[in-house]
């Protein structure tokens, strides 16, 4: 449904905006915000720019809103061109007809809440507005389902900040937009009631069927509530995938450890069987099945394994497995209340081990680790 194309976006350090890096270089230094993103979203779906602080994410969106002119690339919706950088298409926002919520809401604040949600019918121009009757009737219907009802007639500022972000939410899609941008639109809000909205939120874009692109920095938000993630770093994407498969399949270093924690160890591939990769570890061999993000390492090539906390069991008796086994020593532990955590010298590293709390060995004690081979991904090294 929407596809960006090869997106490039640099910004003059020099230049006036909204927030710059490297000035003081004269203004000859250009940030490269995004280079050369590529996606598509499909239709129903919630897609997610995913990454930290600077990455472009905010940037991507901005293209896509028609916010911010991209130096380069193609941003089509259905089948219209929004921008295309050779063909010198760029179609004003306000002509693109797509959904916004913010990280600040910015409701109208001397508004009722109903005339919150009926203002950007109303301004529309003559020829485009829908009749008295069915703006009342879809202002009605979305402060049903975004559970504001009961407030139609308060003024906007006496809500809560989960109801006033579901107020900015029904006044995004009162316009019936093919596609919805959010931006963070959670970040404002304490921590229970995003953890509470990510599901409202989630719910909403399921029973309208709506298409989404959801902007997060936060890999638990997006997780929850994607369909798909896009992970970005430095202006580029790293991997897209589901939430399952960028958790357990990461593609890159970058991806494993930015989305929850992994052990990672060096090693060199020793031999490729099919989907059976076998690694020499400093630690001793470890067979891997659960492959490397799309290629395929050959024999003598140096890689990472990467194995995720909650992969590798802990025990005090020494395990039946033959293959993936270590020994070691219990560093430290903490008890996490839902989990426990022990750190474990093995040799020379430390691996973090995260376990059911009914399994909480002593620091000092003797232990053996056995990870399953389909739960030891390999990455590219360095
Ligand atoms: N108007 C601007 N002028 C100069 N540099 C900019 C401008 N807007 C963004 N940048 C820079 O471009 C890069 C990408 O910014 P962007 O806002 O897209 O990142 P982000 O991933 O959304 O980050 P955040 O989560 O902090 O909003 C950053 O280095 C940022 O400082």
């Amino acid at each position: 449904m929407l596809i960006v194309d090869n997106l490039v976006k640099s910004y003059g350090t020099a230049a006036r905006g909204r927030r710059r890096r490297g000035a003081g270089d004269g203004g000859a230094a250009r940030v490269h915000a995004v280079g050369g993103a590529s996606f598509d979203v499909r239709d129903g779906e919630l897609f997610t720019l995913l990454g930290p602080s600077g990455c472009g994410k905010t940037t991507t969106l901005r293209s896509v809103a028609g916010l911010e002119h991209p130096d380069g690339g193609r941003i089509t919706l259905s089948d219209r061109v929004l921008f295309d950088a050779t063909r010198r298409v760029n179609v004003p926002a306000n002509r693109r007809a797509l959904g916004m919520v913010f990280q600040s809401y910015a409701i109208w604040p001397h508004m009722t809440v109903a005339r919150n949600v009926s203002f950007p019918l109303d301004i529309l121009p003559h020829g485009r507005r829908p009749g008295r009757r069915e703006i009342d009737e879809r202002v009605a219907r979305l402060l049903e389902v975004t559970e504001l009802a009961a407030y139609a007639s308060r003024p906007a500022t006496k809500l809560s900040g989960g109801q006033q972000q579901r107020l900015a939410l029904a006044r995004a899609l009162v316009i019936q937009p093919e596609l919805l941008l959010l931006d963070e639109p959670l970040s404002n809000l304490d921590a229970k009631l995003r953890e509470s909205m990510r599901f409202e939120l989630k719910r909403l874009q399921r029973e309208l069927g709506l298409t989404a692109v959801y902007v997060t920095h936060d890999q638990s938000e997006a997780l929850v509530m994607s369909s798909r993630i896009a992970v970005m770093n430095g202006g580029g994407i790293e991997q897209i995938g589901s939430p399952r498969e960028i958790y357990t399949r990461p593609a890159t270093k970058f991806v494993a450890e930015f989305i929850g924690t992994s052990n990672f160890v060096a090693g060199v591939v020793r031999t490729v069987d099919g989907a059976e990769v076998c690694v020499d570890t400093p630690d001793g061999r470890v067979v891997c099945r659960a492959g490397m993000g799309g290629t395929a390492p050959g024999a003598g090539s140096g890689v990472l394994l990467s194995i995720r906390p909650e992969a590798v069991e802990i025990g005090t008796a020494p395990p039946a497995e033959a293959v993936n086994r270590w020994s070691g020593e219990v560093l430290t532990r903490a008890y996490l209340g839902d989990a426990v955590d022990h750190v474990v010298r093995v040799g020379e590293r430390e691996m973090r081990i995260r376990s059911n709390p009914t399994r909480s060995i002593e620091p000092g004690t003797a232990v053996h680790l056995t990870v399953d081979p389909a739960k030891v991904t390999l990455v590219p090294a360095g």
